[in-house]
């Protein structure tokens, strides 16, 4: 195993002080990148997630290109719900597809919680070798989504904004629901433990569609699994929680005893602060379309940002991922603004 140079993140993470904030971008590894998009010609998306050397490749593309302080790895959150036996497709503009979903118990039958060397070794695999290829210059985030955003997926078939089918999938058969977020639950630990047995130095938990919940629905079919995965891995690598819109349960989200949560862009620092507590790190919060501003006005925008926020426990990321319309030098430009950033 070879040193980290840049431990920057992981240093935040563990609570230090550092010299300057560390930075990196949600779906950095995109479209908005040339070089991704000549191997998205060339493979299907499956495929590049599979291919450990593909994965490899473009994991350490905005590492190469931006000059970020954290790689993560190339994958999505749907390869847990592939291993667990359900048909997933990325069709090209239209989103991810999944043409068999959960709807009723006989349908809980079609997946099982899987061994996730043999249905995920790829991704082991593919962390093994990025970890020889970053050779120590940053550190590798791991990633998972949060079971309940899995069960979106599961149980809508589709992407939505509302995702109310699977709300009434849940509030119509709550039993069921809890039996299905159990078994992501259970898969999603054994997935991220491997993870980090690979290489991982840090894992982010994405619940994407966290803020759809109220904040007693979020506390009853989110937060618990949320739970459970951060008690079974903080003590084996920092754990960073994001719950995109799910500011209300802030609080909650820190008791867990996660390293970092993640902000979006509608909730201010210093209101995320006072609901979390003065020790966690917080990661976030710059509005992802901002990144479509005249290069002076981000400039302006990452240093309110950064002022905000304080200047220490804090890493510096966007409050969503990064669109694919973005100019690489548009995001090169925050990464550079945060990297040379000194608080007054
Ligand atoms: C909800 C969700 C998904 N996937 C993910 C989430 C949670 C984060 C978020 O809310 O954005 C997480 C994800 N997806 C991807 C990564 C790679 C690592 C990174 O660079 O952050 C990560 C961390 C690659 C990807 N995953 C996907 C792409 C685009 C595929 C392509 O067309 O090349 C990439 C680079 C496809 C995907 N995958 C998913 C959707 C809705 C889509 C289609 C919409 C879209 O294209 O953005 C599900």
């Amino acid at each position: 195993m070879s040193v980290i140079k840049n431990d920057l993140i992981l240093r935040t993470l563990r609570g230090e002080k550092t010299e300057r904030v560390p930075v990196w971008m949600m779906r950095q590894a995109g479209r908005y990148l040339p070089e991704y998009m000549e191997l998205r010609r060339k493979y299907g998306f499956f495929e590049r997630c599979q291919t450990p050397e593909l994965a490899c490749e473009i994991t350490l593309q905005p590492v190469d290109i931006i000059g970020v302080d954290a790689a993560i790895l190339f994958s999505d959150i749907l390869v847990v719900p592939q291993a667990m036996g359900l048909e997933v497709q990325l069709i090209e503009s239209k989103g991810p597809i999944l043409p068999n979903p959960i709807q009723t118990s006989n349908d809980l039958q079609r997946i099982h919680i899987p061994d996730v060397h043999e249905s995920l070794g790829y991704v082991f695999k593919a962390i093994e070798l990025i970890k020889k290829e970053l050779n120590g210059r940053v550190p590798l985030i791991g990633f998972a989504g949060a079971p309940w955003t899995l069960l979106c997926y599961m149980v809508q078939g589709k992407g939505s904004k509302t995702f109310d089918e699977a709300k009434a999938f849940c509030y119509q058969q709550p039993q069921l629901a809890h039996q299905l977020l159990q078994m992501i639950t259970d898969t999603t630990i054994a997935y991220l433990q491997q993870q980090i047995a690979a290489g991982a130095d840090t894992v982010q938990v994405f619940d994407s569609w966290g803020g759809l919940l109220s904040k007693a629905d979020f506390e009853t079919y989110s937060l618990p699994y949320l739970e459970q995965i951060v008690k079974a891995i903080q003590p084996i690598a920092p754990v960073i929680l994001f719950a995109k819109g799910a500011w209300y349960s802030l609080t909650e989200m820190a008791n867990t005893g996660a390293a970092a949560l993640g902000i979006d862009w509608c909730t201010p620092p210093n209101m995320a602060r006072k609901l979390a507590g003065e020790k966690i790190t917080l990661q976030g919060n710059f509005d992802p379309a901002k990144l479509l501003s005249p290069i002076p006005e981000i400039k302006k925008e990452v240093k309110n940002m950064l002022q905000a926020f304080g200047g220490q426990h804090h890493i510096a990321n966007l409050g969503h991922g990064i669109l694919p319309n973005v100019p690489v030098d548009h995001a090169k430009a925050f990464v550079d603004t945060v990297k040379e950033w000194q608080p007054n």
